[in-house]
């Protein structure tokens, strides 16, 4: 996985997805040769079949995320897992500050930051998820929400290699709405200038990815929007046609 000039598809499935469903992974492997002249695809199934889908995936096109890592490499904590591990299961990628966590899990900037340097220390791309609610964009305070978690998140060393940054409005997330295309290359422009005057040259060529509500027949008009080098797709990632038609939305 690379630059900003090679848009990136990544399917996050959730807390989706049980061994019987892996036709769908292999459904995506297949069809993913008809769309590598558009994007790079990742898919970040659940920790339960990482393992067994990256073992599918060896030779292929298709890469495999995570959904989160614990900051710390091994030690005494229940339940978690470690970048380390996800590396070892096979994992390029791992997604983490995503708003269902911040949400669910009470995490905030600083550790979302320890966490995308946990990735690094694994050797793996941290996938920094951003996004106002509903309530603060009501409030007018969007730019400023997305400045603060880009602030807090973001760890010094940050290159377009090892960092991608996915805008994902949480009130378009599952709603199927989705913000205006010139809202989207506002809030986009604005990232961009962010990571520019902050990482210089390697800001200028860090993705950042659109999620929220990305769908087949929403992903052209997305996809073509200034500073969107991609999608960080939930619902639409769990069925390889869709996934695979968003992909053949990204621009030539
Ligand atoms: O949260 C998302 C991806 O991380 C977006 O989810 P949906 O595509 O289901 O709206």
């Amino acid at each position: 996985m690379t630059e900003a000039n090679r848009p990136l598809i990544a399917g996050n499935w959730k807390m989706n997805g049980l061994k019987a469903q892996a036709a769908e992974f292999d459904a995506m492997l297949n069809g993913a040769a008809e769309v590598s002249g558009k994007a790079d695809l990742l898919v970040c199934p659940p920790a339960t079949l990482i393992a067994a889908f990256a073992e599918k995936a060896r030779g292929k096109t298709v890469a495999v995320g995570a959904q989160d890592c614990h900051p710390k490499a091994s030690g005494a904590h229940t339940g978690d897992i470690a970048a380390e591990m996800l590396a070892d299961a096979g994992a390029s990628a791992i997604i983490v500050g995503h708003s269902e966590r911040r949400a669910d899990h009470g995490e905030g900037d600083a550790l979302v930051r320890q966490k995308a340097e946990a990735a690094w220390r694994a050797g793996l791309v941290a996938i920094v998820c951003i996004g106002e609610t509903q309530a603060q964009r009501d409030a007018g305070r969007t730019l400023d929400i997305v400045r603060g978690q880009l602030d807090g998140s973001l760890a010094d060393g940050s290159t377009a290699a090892n960092l991608v940054v996915a805008y994902e409005p949480v009130w378009a997330i599952g709603t199927g709405l989705t913000p205006t295309a010139k809202d989207v290359e506002q809030i986009h422009g604005f990232i961009r200038e962010f990571l520019t005057s902050r990482f210089r040259d390697e800001g200028a060529k860090m993705r950042i990815l659109y999620g929220g509500s990305v769908k087949p027949s929403n992903a052209a008009e997305l996809m073509a929007v200034k500073n969107v080098n991609g999608a960080l797709v939930g619902g639409a990632s769990l069925k390889a046609a869709d996934f695979l038609a968003i992909a053949q939305g990204c621009p030539n």
